[in-house]
């Protein structure tokens, strides 16, 4: 949960830091509407992957599963500004696999929170791991962090990618391969 008294008290002062008005029309309900905005962007806090990858169903076929291009957004811890591109989250099944659109959920949890890109990859990984006990995840995330763009060494069009592999893909070459095939086709 948001402590809104002071998320709303701090860009109060922010604003005043930075040299601005406070009082202009502009900026007077700012302090709230960012104090509603950090309920939003960090609501992942406040959420627990466990809630939407627990409801499996059983299948015969263990075939891999991928679920490409999840579009998310979110906050680098270390500059409070946006990274945000396309997630690809991929398992191979162990008799058990979840609705698709709790892959994607699970993106979302990790995503609305202050993050490095390196600790979501793995978050996603992990839980899948954890609730799915599949054989095997693979993780990979695709980002542009408006620190690298915007600011600082200003490098716009950069992407960073990290890869997270589990269980079988650990080990198997020829699946990261099939999984990069697939995520690029
Ligand atoms: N590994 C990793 N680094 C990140 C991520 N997001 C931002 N960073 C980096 O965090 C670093 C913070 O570096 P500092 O030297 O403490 O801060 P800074 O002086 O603002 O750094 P510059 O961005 O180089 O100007 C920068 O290199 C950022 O590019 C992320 O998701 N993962
Ligand atoms: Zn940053």
């Amino acid at each position: 949960m948001v402590d809104q008294k002071k998320v709303q008290e701090a860009i109060k002062l922010l604003l005043e830091g930075i040299g601005e008005d406070t009082d202009r029309e502009g900026l007077k309900e700012t302090p709230e509407r960012i104090g509603r905005m950090y309920e939003e962007i960090c609501g992942g806090m406040d959420q627990d992957a466990g809630e939407h990858l627990s409801k499996v169903f059983s299948v015969d076929n263990n075939e891999m599963v991928l679920e490409k291009d999840i579009t998310f957004y979110s906050m680098c811890e270390h500059h409070l500004m946006p990274f945000y591109g396309k997630a690809h989250v991929a398992y191979i099944p162990d008799g058990k696999v979840v609705g698709l659109s709790k892959l994607a959920r699970t993106v979302e949890v990790y995503a609305r929170r202050l993050q490095i890109q390196e600790r979501m990859t793995a978050q996603i990984a992990d839980d899948i791991m954890k609730y799915l006990a599949p054989q095997g995840v693979m993780v990979m995330l695709e980002a542009e962090h408006m620190c690298m763009t915007m600011r600082g060494i200003k490098k716009p069009g950069s992407q960073t990618v990290t890869m997270v592999t589990r269980g079988v893909f650990a080990e198997n070459k020829e699946l990261q391969d099939r999984f990069l095939q697939l995520v690029n086709r």
